[in-house]
């Protein structure tokens, strides 16, 4: 399974931190940069998160700014990509199980790496829960055309 990572220039240090320790816990990763501090717009790397996912070249992401907040939003315009801004290990795991969450988005600048290196191992430990989950989450792919 490939984890797909990016960040904006707030993240990339926390984003380059995990991608070390995760490479060093032998996953295979697909960095999408950006790769320094010289300051970037996050859209792009919410939506360059997303569409990895949506054309298959990972299964899972996860993505950092500053708060968590922009780079979600952007990732979350594409329907491919369930993205849950998290900053501790609960919501990881709740995003997962109830949500199906396929990405995660971290703040750098509210939790620190330890922190986040709970919020990950919560995410990829935890499994899709289905049964009425997977109700709601089919209604979350039909919105916003359908609402009963
Ligand atoms: O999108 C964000 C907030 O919702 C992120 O935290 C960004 O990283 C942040 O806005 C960047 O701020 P900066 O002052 O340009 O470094």
């Amino acid at each position: 399974m490939r984890i797909a990572l990016s960040a904006d220039h707030a993240g990339y240090a926390l984003k380059d931190e995990l991608a070390d320790w995760l490479r060093d816990t032998g996953h295979d990763l697909l960095d999408l940069g950006t790769n320094g501090p010289d300051s970037v717009d996050y859209p792009r790397y919410g939506a360059l998160l997303a569409e990895a996912i949506a054309d298959g070249r990972a299964e899972l992401g996860i993505t950092v700014c500053g708060s968590g907040i922009g780079v979600a939003i952007a990732a979350n315009r594409n329907p491919a990509c369930r993205c849950a801004q998290v900053a501790e290990p609960l919501s990881a795991r709740l995003a997962r199980q109830h949500n199906d969450a396929n990405a995660i988005a971290l703040g750098a600048r509210l939790i620190g790496s330890e922190m986040a290196k709970a919020c990950v191992t919560a995410f990829l430990d935890s499994d899709f829960l289905g049964d009425r989950h997977q109700r709601r989450v089919d209604q979350l792919s039909k919105l916003p055309q359908e609402i009963d």
